[in-house]
């Protein structure tokens, strides 16, 4: 059965099951959702989702230990979302940077420390008789652009949602209607960090014979060789992807599995040991344990929308015991 938002206590789900609870982290108001398999913790700020495991198992998404809950600061971990550019607006291509010219020009856009609305929390109860599986459905939107300073730049009626829903597997769709009277072009990613036993011990699959864009030496074009290794700073923008990524992690015996859809870039970054120490909210040495993988829309991978169209980029991640 589905629990319709005003019967939801601040506490919990008075039917039992699933629960849905509203806390605050810091400064930051929260909603943790308790399910029979896993906990998920998101942020109003940014529809932030800030941590998720399966009880009994390592986190899935990583949390910075170090993390800071505090208005108007996107968190280190969970998972950012990045939207209308990616990075370095510098870095967009032209018919992105061409619709920012006023306002402050952050990187990874404008959205990732701004208060998003809650517009719907659904509770669905597993039912044996009918075959209807437990899950927990969250709706967020952005404010409308002419409500918060920090958007008032950016063409009227463009609409951004996020919808979270946690199953058997946490999935996530970002979703851009174009509600403005002109062309509207971005760059956009769900910037996951994933929390890993040892990165020294952890692979990716799926990149094999993939062109890619290496950040660290002057952005020039590369194929990736084989599985990909992290073996030192990695930042790189992926292209022309398909199939599913994963990411294989032998100290904790599991692989997680990336499936996207609305995009086939994805950006890999892990600091390693001289950035960790210039980062905020990240402690020296914990980028012996995450890994972003982030799916994407960057570069000519960018989405551009006439008026009145729309575009959805989704990510669903599970993960699996080696050898299963
Ligand atoms: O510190 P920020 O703004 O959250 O960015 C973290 C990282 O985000 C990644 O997406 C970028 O490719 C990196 O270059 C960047 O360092």
């Amino acid at each position: 059965m589905s629990t319709p938002d005003s019967e939801l206590s601040t506490q919990e789900n008075p039917i039992g099951g699933a629960q849905l609870e509203r806390i605050d982290m810091g400064q930051l108001k929260c909603l943790r959702v308790t399910t029979s398999k896993a906990e998920l913790l998101v942020a109003e700020q940014g529809a932030q989702v800030l941590s998720y495991r399966l009880h009994g198992e390592e986190p899935l998404i990583w949390l910075s230990d170090q993390a800071a809950f505090e208005s108007g600061q996107a968190v280190r971990g969970g998972v950012p979302v990045c939207w209308p550019w990616f990075g370095d607006l510098a870095r967009n291509p032209a018919q992105v940077q061409a619709l920012h010219t006023g306002g402050r020009l952050p990187a990874h856009g404008l959205v990732r420390n701004l208060d998003w609305l809650v517009r719907g929390m659904t509770i669905t109860e597993a039912d044996e008789h009918s075959g209807e599986k437990e899950s927990v459905q969250l709706e967020f939107s952005l404010p409308p652009t002419d409500a918060s300073p920090p958007l008032r730049h950016l063409p009227a009626g463009l609409e951004l949602r996020l919808s979270i829903h946690l199953g058997e597997r946490l999935q996530m769709t970002l979703s851009t209607r174009n509600g403005s009277d002109q062309t509207v072009a971005l760059t956009q990613a769900l910037h996951t960090y994933f929390a890993v036993g040892d990165i020294h011990q952890a692979s990716i699959d799926g990149l094999e014979d993939r062109p890619y864009i290496e950040t660290l030496e002057g952005w020039s074009p590369r194929r990736q060789k084989g599985r990909l290794h992290i073996t030192g700073e990695t930042d790189r923008i992926y292209h022309d992807l398909s199939g599913p990524l994963v990411i294989r992690d032998t100290k904790w015996g599991r692989r997680i599995c990336i499936e996207a859809s609305g995009s086939s870039s994805a950006v890999v970054w892990n600091p390693w040991v001289s950035k960790a120490r210039r980062l905020s909210q990240f402690a020296d040495d914990a980028w012996q344990h995450m890994l972003c993988i982030e799916t994407a829309n960057v570069m000519d991978d960018m989405v551009t929308l006439a008026p009145g169209e729309q575009h959805s980029m989704g990510v669903t991640l599970w993960s699996e015991a080696m050898g299963a």
